[in-house]
């Protein structure tokens, strides 16, 4: 589910950075293909914000620089983090599998001395010497299983606490760390969620939202404010976005708005309130008021048609965004899903 690009936009993609490889004079193999590939389609705006840092001033990605992009950003496995986990997971395994093994060897020596000994029982002329024996054993295998019982209790809570790293890590792969929002991967979840029961329900509706001119705010004003535009403005889309609708940052400076339970009337009324609320607000820039920042966002609105696609509905919206773009940007363009077939 990580990529859901038609085989068009796909082609288009791997184009477009096979182009960007052989400028940067990228190594041609899978590792350096996924980043760039990644990069591209501005689907992982953390990694095209960390490539663009390290690109700065026509610098290159060294191999070391292209493993690191990709294990931080883009490999969802081989994070310190999961690592970490997985080895819990394994030792607490171990643990478990040793002690058992430990007590079931016991448990079955236990056995064969009490067999041992029941034969005894029947012929022996001194049974209290037999007793003691049997006696003996039980006391070291109830050692034995106490041993085993602590050893398993240590485990549970261990195993707990693993549950919890487990939780808080596959939270931390849904959220966009710059904004807080939900990410990428995410909005795709939800939105093929929505599709399922929009077959049923309510038909989902779709506000896409793209800053507008973001590069020359970037140009002008440096990276850090324009991260600090983005959390300026995730930050008003998640206010105005109350559940169940799920605010995203699905690109660089492109937000997303999915609405489950929404008419196209009201999510049109909700992206006109989100797109009054930005611009009619001020990104502090310097000390002094007068150093504030306009923002605005054009947007895209539209609603799922039966039998249609998650890639088919947000390319209608992405198609209605760049109505927006094109009609002078700051405003909201609704595509139905009829007149855009
Ligand atoms: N600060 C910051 N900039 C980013 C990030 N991700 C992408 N960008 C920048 O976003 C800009 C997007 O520029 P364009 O796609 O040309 O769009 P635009 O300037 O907003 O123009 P229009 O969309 O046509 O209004 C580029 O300068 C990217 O470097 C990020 O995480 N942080």
């Amino acid at each position: 589910m990580r990529y859901t690009d038609s085989m068009e936009r796909s082609a288009e993609h791997l184009r477009a950075a096979l182009a960007q490889m052989t400028r940067q004079r990228s190594a041609l193999h899978p590792t350096s293909y996924a980043i760039w590939y990644e990069y591209v389609s501005g689907r992982n705006p953390d990694l095209r914000h960390a490539m663009n840092q390290m690109l700065a001033d026509g610098a290159t990605l060294d191999e070391a620089q292209t493993w690191s992009l990709y294990t931080t950003h883009v490999g969802e496995w081989d994070s310190p983090g999961a690592k970490r986990i997985s080895d819990g997971f394994q030792r607490v395994l171990n643990g478990i599998a040793a002690s058992a093994a430990h007590a079931g060897d016991h448990t079955a020596r236990f056995g064969n001395e009490l067999s041992e000994l029941s034969l005894k029982l029947e012929s022996d002329a001194a049974p209290a010497e037999t007793v003691r024996e049997i006696l003996s054993g039980v006391r070291e295998l109830s050692g034995v299983m106490s041993s085993l019982q602590h050893k398993l209790d240590a485990s549970r809570n261990e195993i707990a606490e693993l549950r919890r790293e487990v939780e808080l890590a596959r939270n931390e792969a849904l959220v966009d760390a710059l904004t807080g929002l939900a990410n990428r991967r995410a909005f795709d979840q939800e939105l093929a969620q929505a599709i399922q029961s929009g077959e049923s329900l309510q038909a989902p509706c779709l506000m896409l939202g793209d800053i507008d001119f973001f590069k020359r705010l970037n140009d002008s004003y440096g990276h850090a404010f324009g991260d600090q535009v983005l959390r300026g403005v995730a930050q008003t889309m998640k206010g105005i976005a109350a559940a169940p609708a799920l605010a995203a940052r699905v690109g660089g400076e492109e937000f997303a708005v999915l609405l489950p339970g929404s008419t196209l009337q009201q999510a049109q009324a909700l992206a006109e309130q989100m797109r009054q609320s930005i611009a009619a607000g001020r990104i502090r820039r310097g000390t002094s008021t007068q150093d504030d920042e306009r923002v605005t966002l054009s947007f895209g609105v539209t609603q799922l048609a039966v039998g249609e696609s998650a890639n088919e509905f947000f390319e209608r919206a992405d198609r209605a965004l760049y109505a927006s773009k094109r009609s002078g940007r700051n405003c909201v363009t609704v595509l139905a899903a009829r007149a855009a077939a």
